[in-house]
């Protein structure tokens, strides 16, 4: 499995900045990001799933683009994979006719470009031999982080997430975990900030970090722009010895 970073970033700014949009091999996307909009519209058209930890706009951004983009362009649904949560936010307040159209309707109802399919914590879905299962989560609106596993080892995707034991709890009951992702989005000096909004900064994650270094690589997402020195020099200091290093858009890793 081949998982491309097209956006991990807490927010926009400039090249680097593009929000959360993971793509696995050409098929998948775990989040719909800004990153999402690099791809061009042959790459938009291949992708058959996306995989949502939450209706939060920089995760979701992209989402409604692609999908007018692609649709006359696909002969079956891109279908959106989410908690029953997260559907309802996003027909409330998105596909709602007003802010956009409503995809699950259009071009009609038997034949429309998108397909909310429920996926809770406990679940599992397979899209041939990489198997999706949400994560535990603790955000400001409902979230999960997601596990992709393969024949070859699993990662483990934390999404938004504040101090979240249940989190910790799962990733510790996976065996062959190789890549371990999870965010800091703001430094320790915004720590008040972290908290409200429901994030970390590296205290808080490190605080929650197992004892032992486990034999996965630790990568740091969502950190906001501007602050991603910042963030990494305190989380080396604090959790050096877990090596984390900063998700990058465009890094490559394969499983
Ligand atoms: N009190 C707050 N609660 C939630 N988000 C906030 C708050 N104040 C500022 N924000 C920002 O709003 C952003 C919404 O997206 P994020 O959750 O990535 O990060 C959040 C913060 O950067």
């Amino acid at each position: 499995m081949k998982l491309t970073v097209l956006g991990c970033s807490g927010g926009i700014g400039g090249e680097g900045h593009r929000t959360t949009a993971l793509l696995v091999d050409a098929d998948i996307l775990i989040d719909a990001g800004t990153g999402v909009a690099d791809l061009d519209i042959e790459a938009l058209a291949r992708i058959d799933h996306v995989f949502l930890t939450h209706a939060h706009i920089d995760h979701i951004a992209c989402l409604p683009l692609m999908l007018d983009t692609v649709g006359p362009r696909r002969a079956k649904p891109l279908v959106v994979h989410c908690t029953a949560a997260t559907e309802v936010i996003l027909r409330a307040h998105l596909f709602n006719g007003v802010l956009w159209p409503d995809f699950t309707r259009i071009p009609s109802p038997a034949r429309p470009f998108l397909r909310f399919a429920l996926l809770e914590e406990g679940e599992s879905c397979a899209v041939g031999e990489r198997i999706f299962a949400p994560l535990p989560a603790a955000h400001g609106v409902p979230a999960v982080g997601y596990e992709v596993a393969t024949p070859r080892g699993s990662l483990a995707f934390g999404g938004d997430s504040s101090v979240c034991p249940a989190f910790w709890d799962a990733v510790a009951r996976i065996a062959d975990l190789r890549y371990l992702i999870v965010e800091t989005a703001f430094p320790d000096a915004q720590r008040k900030l972290a908290v409200e909004s429901k994030h970390l900064c590296p205290a808080l994650l490190a605080a929650q970090l197992p004892e032992q270094a486990g034999s996965y690589r630790l990568l740091i997402s969502h950190v906001k722009p501007g602050y991603e020195k910042e963030t990494m020099d305190e989380l080396r200091r604090a959790a050096g010895r877990h090596a984390p290093s900063m998700l990058a858009r465009g890094d490559v890793y394969w499983l």
